[in-house]
């Protein structure tokens, strides 16, 4: 392979090779912590267009490989994963602002991502159906399903976790025998780079991953458009994945959203246990976090107990730059500061009182807890994706249920409660993709299936449902002579 040297810029990988982009633009990537950073080239449509089809190419030989040769390429990447572990998570830290240490955490969790997804596509047996088992069946008959790959997967990443939420759409393409045309957000591109360096140098057959890089909003219709994708896997937000999944027609799609992840605090609940989880939940790397915990409804007669608690430990968070490891830190953009100031004082405005916070120094925003929300206050509604927690009092269980499904979103909830049968019956109730019961909303272990509803997203992930959401099945009927 080619080396990524170029200081200005980072190149695109496009079919076995490292280049810039015949535009002549590149992309500038602005540190939130003001760090010195290189950009990314802005690709024409005409690369694009290449990396499609050299996908595309590449996906047939790929798909005749066995699982086996396929998990081959996923351990070795895995490997040069760990090999590049600092130079990626320093490169996270100053793109997106992530503490040292959580970005070194996501490289590892990456890593492992990717070696169980081998090892999960191994286990990949198909299935043999008896046509005998049907009433009006014949035993002579029987079903081989496989999965087969779909072909070229367009991944498209966000910003939060560059290397492991976009190494969980890949990794699971690649098992599955597809090709990948990747295009990582802007801010998160370099990680992304990183991370694709670190698949070349295990091995990657070229033009299998291609590595898209330009602006969204500039390349981002061309790119879902492509008559030669086969299926989108777009983690964002709702308002971008929704205008994805229409233009998309009848290309099938996978998209994680946005979230309102409530946290209901119940009568009986362990205040202590609650309060922590609430705020390493709702505040650790700022709230930008799609399972965040972005409300918290409890019941009156905690309430004052709870927000008493959950104020003394933001005591302990750690409040400033990624290089000290902070827990809150600042945001990606001042945009995205701007956004969750409006929501604080639109909520000041009707009423809510400010327990601790509001308080901004450039995109660091400190963290904030609301109390007194109400159900006309955008902040009850809106996805922050910064450290701002709304805390809305509710007189009992089912106005907690009902304020939790009003919302558009359904990714998690979580339920504080010591009496088991009432959080299975809560659980039952609420809107969401997952429930955790005692523990505050959070995706993973990976290998547990992680979805949205509503707002939230469409399909299904987790490494053996990605793996099977980015396969389709494949039916052989075998009809035997009749004996
Ligand atoms: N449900 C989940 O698993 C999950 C995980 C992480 C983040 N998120 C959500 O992501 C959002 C934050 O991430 P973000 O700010 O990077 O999201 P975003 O929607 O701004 O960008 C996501 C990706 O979409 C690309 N994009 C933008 N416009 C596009 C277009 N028109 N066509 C194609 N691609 C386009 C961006 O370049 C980026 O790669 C939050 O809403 C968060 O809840 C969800």
């Amino acid at each position: 392979m080619n080396k990524v040297e170029v200081i200005n810029a980072y190149p695109f990988l496009l079919n076995g090779e490292w280049k810039d982009s015949t535009s002549e633009r590149t992309i500038e990537i602005e540190s939130p912590s003001g760090a010195e950073t290189p950009g990314v080239q802005a690709m024409t449509e005409s690369e694009v267009n290449a990396a499609v089809t050299g996908a595309k190419d590449a996906q047939k030989n790929w798909a005749r490989k066995s699982f086996a040769e396929r998990a081959q390429l996923l351990y070795a990447w895995a490997d040069e994963l760990l090999l590049m572990k600092d130079e990626i998570a320093e490169t996270i830290m100053k793109e997106v602002g992530k503490g040292f240490a959580s970005a070194e955490k996501e490289v590892v969790r990456t890593a492992d991502f990717i070696t169980y997804t081998a090892e999960e596509g191994k286990r990949l047996h198909g299935e043999l159906i008896n046509g005998g088992s049907f009433n009006s069946g014949s035993a002579n008959k029987f079903a081989l399903v496989n999965r087969n790959p779909v072909g070229v997967v367009l991944a498209i990443s966000p910003f939060n976790y560059p290397v492991n939420l976009a190494a969980a759409k890949i990794a699971p393409a690649l098992i599955g025998g597809n090709a990948v045309v990747f295009k990582p957000a802007t801010q998160g591109a370099l990680s992304g780079t990183l991370m694709i360096k670190a698949l070349d140098m295990a091995g990657l057959p070229s033009g299998l991953v291609n590595l898209v890089t330009g602006k969204g909003s500039e390349i981002g219709d061309h790119l879902i458009t492509h008559p030669q994708i086969d299926l989108i896997n777009f983690t964002g937000g709702s308002e971008t994945g929704k205008s994805i999944s229409q233009k998309a027609a009848m290309v099938p799609v996978i998209l994680e959203l946005g979230g309102k992840d409530p946290a209901i605090v119940l009568e009986d609940a362990d205040l202590d246990k609650a309060a922590a989880d609430i705020v390493s939940g709702g505040y650790s790397y700022s709230g930008q976090r799609c399972t965040a915990i972005k409300r918290v409804l409890v019941q009156d007669e905690k309430a004052d107990a709870l927000v008493a608690n959950i104020k003394d430990k933001m005591d302990s968070l750690k409040i400033g730059a990624p290089e000290d490891n902070a827990d809150v830190t600042p945001l990606i953009s001042s945009k995205a500061a701007d956004y969750v100031t409006g929501l604080i004082d639109n909520a000041i405005e009707k009423g809510a009182n400010v327990v601790s916070g509001n308080h901004r120094e450039g995109n660091l925003i400190y963290p904030t807890l609301l109390d007194g929300v109400t159900t006309d206050m955008k902040i009850a509604w809106e996805e922050p994706f910064g450290p701002v927690i709304p805390v809305l009092r509710v007189k009992n269980v089912d106005e907690a249920i009902s304020i939790a499904n009003e919302s558009e979103y359904g990714l998690q909830a979580s339920i504080f409660t010591k009496n088991m049968e009432q959080a299975i019956q809560i659980g039952h109730e609420l809107e969401v993709g997952s429930v955790q019961v005692n523990g505050k909303t959070e995706r993973g272990p990976d290998h547990f299936p992680f979805l949205g509803v509503k707002s939230s997203g469409v399909g299904v992930q987790g490494i053996r449902k990605g793996i099977e959401s980015m396969t389709r099945e494949k039916v052989t009927v075998l009809n035997m002579t009749q004996g």
